[in-house]
């Protein structure tokens, strides 16, 4: 089976399922010679067949108007139901064992399967006279097994009075015999009305029919089982072919089967899945254990990108040229989804977002990713309603895109020898309790065998939602298995800013285990997203950075080798951080550089301040460094660091002077004169253009300029004064070819740098007050 086509099987099961749905027929119809009942009932005797006017009258004489049942009530209206019931005590039915072997044909061509048994049961006997009649309605399930209704009609001369049954949209009309019995079945949720009698008289037995044998094993004796299970087979036999190339991976980890209700998490539960579904589900059920597999119901959520267009919209309203000042037109529409015209399916992603515990039987949060490999559906997700939908305008990579995301059950097939990996894979924090019990209960080669099943896919065990809490279980887990590989493997894939104080003993504890190396190696590949090229300071690790003194302080136990870790921990902080920021303190201070420096006193803090607490001398030494070099941006990031120690503290003394020295120097500087309007344009580009703003900048009495010239030159002018945020008001004068662009120097210019001295005297003065120094 190695061979076979990938993603047939998948595409095979779909449509068996499909073909399954729904049962060969909703009503059946048979006719028997009238031998095959015989009756008698009190105040009349034997019933003669056909029944004979005097009979009908007689038995009118016993019966009452029949009533019907109308929510919880029972009620009598010859509007709904005009029929006379013949009380139940009074009547004696014999069947003969044609009438078994006839309700047992119907049984099968209602598609229930062979090992079960539909058991009559007389609910009433009935009597329609010349114009009596019932509603359409339908019955009442007045048993848990019940699942359909039995109408035996006995022979007599009448015409009129068909039973009409409907079913998802068709009609079947019945009608009775003057010399046979005649027998329909129809399931309970068939609508189904008594036409008026024309002429002479109906009578019937109605029987509720009783399904013996469990729903579940309903589904055993089916024809699909075998096909279904080798479907499974086969699927989990049959490596798939890996995208963007034609080689083929490891078979599928697993199937889910997308079903067609909706059902939210609360209800979702076998019991109560609605219509094909049921049938389905019976069905995968008894195949998947067939094939060795374990099942259970889960939630998915489906996000679907189509390649789509409004067709509405007019084609130059995109991409009409607009001036440069004119703001960007957001490029999402608000039409309804049904409005837009889908072309190209781009991509389908399926996570798993609950399902209920194979074990518990309760529903649970999890989170797995599907590959198109694993999924399987008989209706096609664009089939189904979307519960929300988002159009994009053009984006460049591709053209006009709608999103649309829905939530469909699924039925997630496993094979069972793969068990504990599959469901591994959906909840991480389960599998690391599951490993820290085997090994503690003393199975531990068990337990290392099964933590290994998850290499394959553990990397990502560091994108699960809930990274403290898992963090602190695989810690945990990579005790017990006491283990220095499997340990690492376990904990690698997390990240290094995961590592709370909480976790501080148990890494502690690791470290004093597996020793120094192995922590190293670890903490080495904790960081891998920390070196240059990965990402920016984002915003965990700023906040983590802050708590490096906690962390610290939880991992360092006298002369162990965690203490070790808490120092290598912070030289790794230092380096990411000095990486990110020594760079980019050159060059003028802006207030979006300002508020970045700002926001980085806090974690910078963080550092110095572990660091000092664990005597880092060369940490401590390059922050100092860091701290003078040369320019605003340095000295916002030193003053904010200070103020984020708040006070007096080891370690931070140098950076204390060093800041008031650069604050006295600033002050010793002569203040500007009222009448001095030179603006300083920062050296980055050496254009003509900024050569002819820069000397107007620089002039010290030249306040405007009146600029001929093109869009483009005018953009970049506009650029190079916004970047720098530069005291200068710029607009463009619509008039003649090119545009003129007037600039104009602001008052800001005073006003900033006054700002800027007041904000160097309380520094000043804070710095005196609270770190003592002198000045
Ligand atoms: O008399 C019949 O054919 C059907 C009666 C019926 O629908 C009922 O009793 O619910
Ligand atoms: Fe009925």
């Amino acid at each position: 089976m190695g061979d076979s086509v990938p993603g047939m099987a998948r595409e095979r099961l779909a449509e068996l399922l499909d073909a399954s749905a729904e049962p060969a027929a909703s009503s059946v119809y048979r006719k028997l010679p009238k031998t095959a009942l015989s009756m008698k009932v009190d105040g009349v005797g034997p019933l003669r067949f056909p029944v004979s006017d005097e009979q009908a009258v007689q038995l009118r004489g016993l019966g009452r108007r029949a009533r019907f049942g109308r929510g919880e009530q029972t009620l009598t209206d010859p509007e709904v139901r005009d029929t006379w019931e013949i009380p139940k005590k009074l009547v004696r039915v014999k069947r003969t064992e044609a009438f078994a072997t006839a309700l047992d044909g119907m049984r099968q061509e209602l598609g229930l399967p062979p090992h079960c048994e539909l058991t009559p049961e007389l609910h009433s006997m009935l009597l329609y006279e010349t114009g009596q009649f019932f509603v359409a309605h339908q019955d009442s399930e007045k048993d848990d097994a019940m699942v359909a209704t039995l109408v035996v009609t006995l022979p007599s001369a009448h015409t009129g009075g068909e039973l009409v049954i409907e079913h998802q949209g068709q009609t079947k009309k019945y009608r009775g015999l003057k010399t046979a019995v005649s027998l329909v079945a129809f399931y309970a949720d068939c609508r189904h009305q008594v036409l008026p009698v024309t002429a002479g008289n109906r009578v019937t037995l109605t029987y509720n029919l009783l399904l013996a044998g469990d729903s579940q094993d309903a589904a055993a004796g089916h024809p699909l089982v075998s096909e279904l299970a080798a479907c499974l087979l086969t699927h989990f036999d049959t490596p798939v072919v890996l995208p963007y190339s034609h080689r083929r991976g490891d078979p599928p980890a697993r199937l889910a089967y997308l079903l067609d209700h909706e059902y939210t998490a609360r209800g979702l539960s076998w019991s109560r899945l609605k219509g094909s579904d049921a049938t389905r589900s019976a069905l995968l059920r008894v195949a998947a254990e067939r094939a060795d597999c374990e099942i259970t119901l889960a939630l998915a959520e489906i996000q679907e990108t189509w390649d789509a267009y409004d067709p509405d919209e007019d084609e130059d309203g995109w991409y009409g040229e607009y001036e440069d000042e004119d703001p960007d037109d957001e490029g999402s529409g608000s039409a309804d989804d049904r409005d837009y015209v889908l072309q190209d399916l781009i991509e389908t992603s399926t996570t798993l977002a609950h399902w209920i515990g194979p074990e518990t039987g309760r529903l649970e949060d999890i989170s797995l990713d599907l590959s198109d490999a694993e999924v399987a559906s008989t209706t096609p997700t664009a089939d189904m309603t979307p519960y929300s939908s988002e159009y994009e305008g053009y984006m460049g990579n591709y053209g006009n895109t709608l999103d649309r995301w829905y939530r469909r059950a699924a039925l997630v097939i496993w094979p069972r020898s793969q068990g504990f990996a599959s469901r591994a894979e959906a909840s991480p924090g389960w599998a690391l309790d599951e490993l820290k019990t085997m090994a503690r209960a003393g199975k531990s080669a068990q337990a290392r065998e099964a933590a290994r099943s998850l290499e394959s896919f553990w990397h990502a065990a560091g994108r699960y939602p809930g990274q403290t809490e898992l963090l602190g279980k695989a810690l945990e887990a990579a005790r017990e298995l006491n283990d220095a590989q499997i340990a690492v493997m376990l904990l690698r894939p997390f990240a290094l800013e995961r590592l709370s104080p909480g976790h501080g003993p148990a890494v502690a504890g690791l470290a004093a285990h597996y020793g120094g190396t192995w922590i190293d190696a670890l903490l080495h590949d904790w960081t891998e997203g920390w070196r240059p090229g990965s990402y920016g300071l984002a915003k965990t690790p700023l906040e983590w950075l802050e708590n490096l003194p906690q962390l610290c302080a939880a991992l360092s136990v006298e002369g162990s080798p965690s203490t070790e870790a808490a120092r290598r921990i912070v030289d790794l902080s230092w380096t990411m951080f000095a990486g990110q920021v020594g760079p980019a303190l050159d060059g003028p201070l802006t207030s979006r550089q300002a508020s970045w420096l700002t926001a980085l006193g806090a974690p910078c803090c963080g550092i110095i301040a572990a660091a000092a607490w664990l005597g880092s001398t060369d940490v401590l030494k390059d922050a100092h460094q860091l701290a003078r070099t040369a320019g605003d941006r340095a000295h916002v990031l030193a003053m904010s660091t200070l103020r984020a120690a708040g006070t007096r503290r080891a370690g931070f003394g140098d950076l204390a002077v060093n800041c008031a020295e650069r604050i006295q120097a600033s002050l010793a500087q002569p203040q500007r004169a009222p009448d001095n309007w030179s603006i300083a344009l920062p050296t980055e580009c050496e254009c003509e253009l900024c050569e002819v703003l820069g000397t107007f900048l620089r002039h010290p009495e030249r306040r405007a300029l009146d600029w001929p010239l093109a869009k483009d030159g005018r953009r970049h002018v506009h650029g190079r004064i916004d970047d720098a945020e530069l005291p200068v008001r710029h607009e463009t004068r619509r008039q003649g070819r090119p545009y003129t662009l007037v600039l104009t120097k602001t008052e800001a210019l005073f006003e900033r740098e006054r700002l800027a001295r007041e904000r160097h005297e309380a520094d000043l003065a804070w710095l005196t007050n609270e770190w003592k120094v002198s000045t």
